[in-house]
């Protein structure tokens, strides 16, 4: 059983992808986090801008086999759209509490790409195509090589020299959202320029104002 928040159609706003259309899937729950916010000072991961609990968003429901939810997906790719690969990003939520071999391969099988965002305190099942790997605060780093780490910033238990030798072939600094934010974005653009490394990596969907 799956159990996924809501599904929608729009473009990847963060990091290397930015700008591509993709179906998002966002699954329900996290290891980090329990959602409730009477619960964010205690929590591991303190900063969340995300809705994650429960499957009552728009396409959100509880999927029982894999092929399910892969149609659940597939029915948010317009069908009128000519080219282009189709593309699913899995988060949530952490998305690898949930996703399996078998989700992936059914993803691939309806014709999609598949990408994840994730925390990076679970193990990835095996063949999926892209993966941002987003390390948070004190929790232990089970994936330790990808395709992106994106680093939320600042955060003073999470440098980014922590991570910067790890095997991962794009480096992506996205400045914390919240109250801070306008002073984040100019700490993050002012640590790119002094450490070429790394990219400065917007969250492009809320500039413009969509999912
Ligand atoms: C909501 S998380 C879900 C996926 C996974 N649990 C994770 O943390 O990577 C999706 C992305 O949003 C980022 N994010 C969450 N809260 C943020 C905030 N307040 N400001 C900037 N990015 C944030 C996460 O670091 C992650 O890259
Ligand atoms: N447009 C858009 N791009 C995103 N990239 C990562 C997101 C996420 O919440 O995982 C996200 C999101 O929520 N919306
Ligand atoms: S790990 Fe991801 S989903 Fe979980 S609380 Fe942190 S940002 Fe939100
Ligand atoms: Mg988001």
């Amino acid at each position: 059983m799956y159990r996924v928040k809501e599904i929608f159609y729009t473009l990847q706003g963060e990091g290397a992808h930015a700008g591509r259309p993709a179906v998002f899937c966002r699954f329900t729950g996290c290891n980090l986090w329990t959602g409730h916010e009477e619960h964010r000072v205690r929590a591991i991961c303190k900063f969340c801008d995300t809705d994650f609990v429960g499957t009552d968003g728009s396409g959100g429901g509880r999927f029982r086999t894999a092929a399910d939810l892969a149609a659940a997906v597939a029915a948010f790719w317009p069908a009128d759209v000519a080219g282009g690969e189709r593309y699913v990003v899995c988060t949530g939520g952490e998305p690898l509490l949930q996703l399996d071999h078998a989700a992936v391969e059914a993803l691939h099988e309806s014709g999609f790409t598949v990408a994840v965002e994730t925390n990076g305190t679970r193990a990835a099942p095996p063949g999926i195509d892209w993966i941002c790997v987003s390390p948070k605060s004190t929790a232990e780093l089970v994936l330790t090589s990808g395709d992106e780490l994106k680093l939320v910033f600042p955060q003073h238990d999470a440098r980014p020299e922590r991570y910067e030798e790890l095997d991962f072939a794009r480096f992506s600094l996205q400045p914390m959202d919240g109250p801070d934010a306008a002073a984040n974005t100019r700490l993050a653009l002012e640590y790119c320029l002094t450490n070429p490394r790394w990219r400065l990596s917007l969250q492009t969907h809320k500039i413009v104002g969509i999912r």
